[in-house]
């Protein structure tokens, strides 16, 4: 971004501007651009936001306490939201256009986290709260930009929303603490408006369970309601909801998550809950409860549909067994009360839903603990008592619902009017080991990042929440040595309970206009909950990991730091793969596109910003030196023959993909250019699939039939550097331009392996246009190059009317090798309005994710597909193999 856009861009955000009442009420007058205006993401400074902007809520339960906090996004993890490097279009209302987008959500993005402590330990809450300055509520104070009155301790006086009866009894408490005032809200607005966020707003909150298998569901927004609420806290809740606010208490139970763990003490002598349920794993029920059979002699008592093995008296068997408690196995009591309890409340939950003729039922609440046995003997409940007609479901935030609803209930944030699209979820490093634990916040500082990793090796079972603590004096974390086994366990209970990520919030994140059915849409393309294409996949990224290490560490400068570092990131990698091998649905629903954009995050994390700089920058000249030769080529051909050699040019430089382990052994056997000319020599047709005809059709027309009108504007989406693009898709865009189609690159906001980011693109168009008066003219109409002088040979005058229409770049607001087009960045998505073809490239994009989705308007997707067993699964070919496929708009 150069000086005086920076510049604009600082004075547009302090403009008065028109807020609507669900928009954060954020005071932006006076807003600057904190740091250098050349930075991609910079910090935005608001000096006159006023202190109340609170930034956690608070549930303090019987058992446990509940924080949910809000910290602003971090510069480094900024993937949208800032304006672009350059202004694509050089018109006023298109400038204006993307400031806009700024400016509608300059602050607003950021992160919520969840925390969870027992409530008999309040104090290690307190310090917690203390040490991450959650009750100093100033946004500067929370990412590092600490106010001066927050650093030495003495703001007083902020008020803090709370729910859960602890709100009441500690509000002293956090008084003489924290000098902080508790604001209460009631318990049961705070849970049904936790909820009904999670199921608008999160992407497969909600799962069934049945027989051991765990199913995401998609809920409908519009037909939500109505629904019944089961919070399993200490005690139970049962809640009818009819909508927003709308809500009644209808039900409930003493017998909850604390009589469980009240009696699990008192009877097993278990100090903690997860003991509770490890032990119940091994346990024989029919040991201590008294079945059917017991009663009938062994039958069934068929006459009224009981078998022998159902529970006819929990306990009951203890009655005549004259044993003291000693005699009995702890875990077969810790079994059955389990499944008392479970099946006592799912009992009641289905008569509650009988009673109101409802057929959907959550649970929520801590008791759950995703725990396989609890969800399962739940569901069979309500499943047997309704005859089918009834749905037991459970939500991935669980026992957070009234954290949460406290949290919203400040509508400063606007956070209620957020739709699913604009919520990333993401595992920060220490997930696969404290996973459901109570556990600490995300790590924000380098050192004590690799410092806990080496921790959460050492005794990963330990975990608590993390203190601060000194440079570490560790030389690293030494090879990848881990295996990736069932056998290791992560997490301090080895029941299957799910992980609670970081919430991201991205509010310039919006869905793709052209998608033909967003509902329907779903990106990826190879499902992991097939357990052998997991096992396949998982291998792949795990072998790959030496090479990558090897990559980012070099990018690094290969010092010991940039070592320690790459140790850690493949570590924690490692660790996300080996615990999602263990519980595949441990983070939500899980799909390839997401294995791979956690690695790139893993690598944030530690800092590795662009592992493959140095290939990029090799490729980009090396490529660059054989394109002035490949376009006159290109202008020597017919039109006709022109776009094969176009098409074949794309195929053929996909090559280059430094995430294929099979590419990476083609490397070491040649240059650069020797490869790529090899790889347009094979080029043959039919390629494996091959619609070729098809997009020509429309391209050209067909003899003697009137030419078609050429698009208006084009959506290339960009994959990797080099040749791919130099060779393969500027080549492509020069055509297009050249026919009087606007041109739209739309590359990464982040990188991914050898991928785009757009802020590469304008030097790489610069550099490219000193040979091509098309591509320079263009990208002057688009804003991204100004004063270059004309190229010698005028191919230009071979545009039609002679005017070149725009170029333009924009970012997609995502740093994955993948793209989901519920989630792209507001900018394609004003330019995606006016687009009639869309081009995706390469096999993250047109392969692993949207291979089989339906859009709008005209899409070309092409790809070299470099992994055989993708070749074989997906179009029955082999490694090398191209995909031409090509799907004309769909009329709506
Ligand atoms: N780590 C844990 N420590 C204590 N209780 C737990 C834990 N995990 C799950 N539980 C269960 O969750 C219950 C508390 O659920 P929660 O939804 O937090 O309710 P409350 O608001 O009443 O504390 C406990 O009574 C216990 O059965
Ligand atoms: C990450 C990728 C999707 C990137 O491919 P691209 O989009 O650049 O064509 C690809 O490198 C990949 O699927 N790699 C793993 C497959 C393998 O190593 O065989
Ligand atoms: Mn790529």
């Amino acid at each position: 971004m150069s000086l005086t856009e920076g510049d604009e861009a600082a004075s547009n955000a302090a403009m008065p501007i028109h807020r609507s009442p669900s928009r954060p009420q954020l005071d932006l007058s006076g807003a600057a651009i904190h740091g250098s205006t050349d930075d991609k993401s910079p910090a935005i400074v608001l000096p006159n936001q006023s202190d109340e902007l609170s930034h956690f809520a608070i549930d303090i339960g019987g058992s446990l306490v509940k924080l949910v906090y809000f910290s602003r996004q971090t510069e480094s993890s900024l993937v949208c939201g800032s304006p672009p490097h350059k202004v694509p279009g050089g018109e006023d209302r298109q400038k204006e256009a993307y400031y806009d987008g700024w400016r509608k959500h300059p602050i607003m993005g950021g992160r919520l986290h969840f925390v969870k402590f027992e409530t008999s330990k309040l104090n290690e809450c307190l310090d917690f709260i203390q040490q991450k300055k959650l009750h100093c509520s100033n946004p500067e104070d929370i990412g590092g930009l600490e106010s001066p009155a927050a650093a030495n301790g003495t703001r007083q006086g902020a008020t803090i929303k709370a729910t859960g009866g602890g709100a009441f009894m500690f509000a002293e408490v956090f008084k003489e603490r924290l000098g902080a005032t508790l604001d209460k809200e009631d318990e049961m607005d705070c849970l049904v408006a936790g909820a009904n966020f999670l199921l608008r707003a999160i992407r497969y909150e909600a799962f069934t369970h049945l027989k051991g298998q765990k199913q995401f569901v998609q809920i409908d927004r519009n037909k939500l309601y109505p629904y019944l609420l089961v919070n399993i806290g200490s005690g139970v809740s049962m809640i009818k909801v009819d909508g927003d606010g709308v809500f009644q208490r209808v039900s409930g139970t003493n017998v909850g998550g604390g009589t469980f763990w009240g009696l699990g003490r008192l009877l097993m002598k278990c100090k903690t809950f997860d003991e509770i349920l490890e032990l119940s794993r091994g346990g024989d029920n029919s040991n201590i409860d008294m079945l059917v059979g017991d009663i009938y002699g062994g039958l069934d008592y068929s006459k009224i549909g009981l078998s022998s093995t159902t529970i006819a008296s929990s306990f009951g068997k203890v009655i005549s067994g004259d044993k003291d408690l000693s005699e009995y196995r702890r875990e077969d009591l810790a079994l059955s009360l389990l499944r008392m309890i479970s099946y006592n409340i799912g009992q009641i939950a289905y008569l509650t839903a009988l009673r109101f003729g409802l057929k959907r039922i959550f649970f929520g609440g801590f008791f759950i603990r995703g725990h396989a046995y609890t969800m399962d003997t739940i569901s069979v409940a309500i499943n047997y008592w309704s005859k089918g007609e009834a749905q037991a479901m459970f939500l991935r935030h669980e026992g957070y619902l009234g954290a949460l609803g406290a949290f919203l209930s400040y509508d400063k944030h606007g956070l209620t009017t957020l739709t699913s699209h604009q919520c990333v979820e993401r595992f920060p490093m220490g997930a696969p080991y404290a996973g459901g634990e109570i556990h600490g916040p995300p790590i924000l500082d380098l050192n004590e990042k690799i410092t806990w990793m080496d921790k959460f090796i050492k005794k990963g079972i330990e975990i608590t929440a993390p203190t601060p603590t000194a440079v570490p004096t560790t030389t690293g974390l030494g090879g990848y040595g881990r295996p990736l086994s069932r056998a290791l366990s992560l997490r301090s209970d080895s029941s299957a309970a799910l992980n609670v990520g970081v919430l991201h919030f991205v509010p310039s994140l919006e869905v793709f206009p052209l998608l033909a059915d967003p509902d329907k849409y779903e990106p990826n393309t190879v499902d992991l909950s097939d357990s052998v294409e997991r096992e396949y996949w998982f291998n792949i990224l795990a072998n790959h990991l030496p090479d990558l290490v090897e990559k980012a560490v070099a990018s690094e400068g290969a010092t010991s730091d940039a070592k320690r570092r790459g140790d850690a990131f493949a570590q924690a990698f490692r660790a996300h793969l080996a615990r999602l091998s263990e519980e595949p649905a441990a983070y939500g629903k899980l799909g390839l596109a997401n294995i791979f954009e956690m690695r790139e995050e893993c690598l944030r994390e530690f800092h590795f910003t662009d592992a493959y700089r140095a290939i990029k920058e090799r490729e980009n000249e090396a490529a660059l030196a054989v394109l002035p030769d490949l376009l006159s080529e290109l202008d020597s051909k017919t039109p006709n023959d022109r776009i094969l050699a176009l098409i074949e040019g794309i195929l053929a430089a996909n090559i280059f993909d430094w995430g294929s382990k099979a590419c990476l052994e083609l490397y070491r056997e040649g240059t650069i250019i020797e490869i790529y000319k090899m790889s347009r020599d094979k080029m043959q047709r039919p390629w494996r699939v091959d619609d070729f005809d098809l997009f020509k059709k429309r391209w050209i027309g067909e003899e003697g039939a009137i030419t078609p009108k050429p698009h208006k504007r084009a959506l290339l989406f960009v994959d990797n550097s080099g040749a791919d693009i130099m060779l393969g898709m500027l080549p492509f865009a020069r055509e297009l331009l050249r026919r009087g189609t606007e041109v739209v690159l739309v590359a990464n906001s982040l990188p991914a392996i050898n991928d785009l980011v757009a802020a590469e693109l304008p030097a790489i168009i610069a550099a490219a246009a000193k040979h091509c008066d098309i591509l320079r003219k263009a990208a002057e109409a688009g804003g991204l190059l100004f004063g270059l002088p004309s190229t010698s040979d005028n191919d230009s005058q071979e545009c039609q009317n002679g005017s070149v229409p725009p170029l333009f770049v924009v970012a997609n607001g995502s740093g994955s090798p993948c793209i989901d087009f519920r989630q792209i960045s507001s900018e394609v998505a004003d330019l995606a309005k006016s687009a009639d073809l869309v081009v995706l490239e390469g096999m993250g994009r047109a392969l692993h994710t949207n291979y089989n989705a339906k859009f709008k308007c005209d899409v070309l997707k092409l790809a070299m597909i470099k992994n055989q067993r993708l070749a074989e699964q997906l179009v029955g070919g082999k490694i090398y193999d191209c995909v031409c496929r090509y799907d004309p708009g769909q009329e709506l």
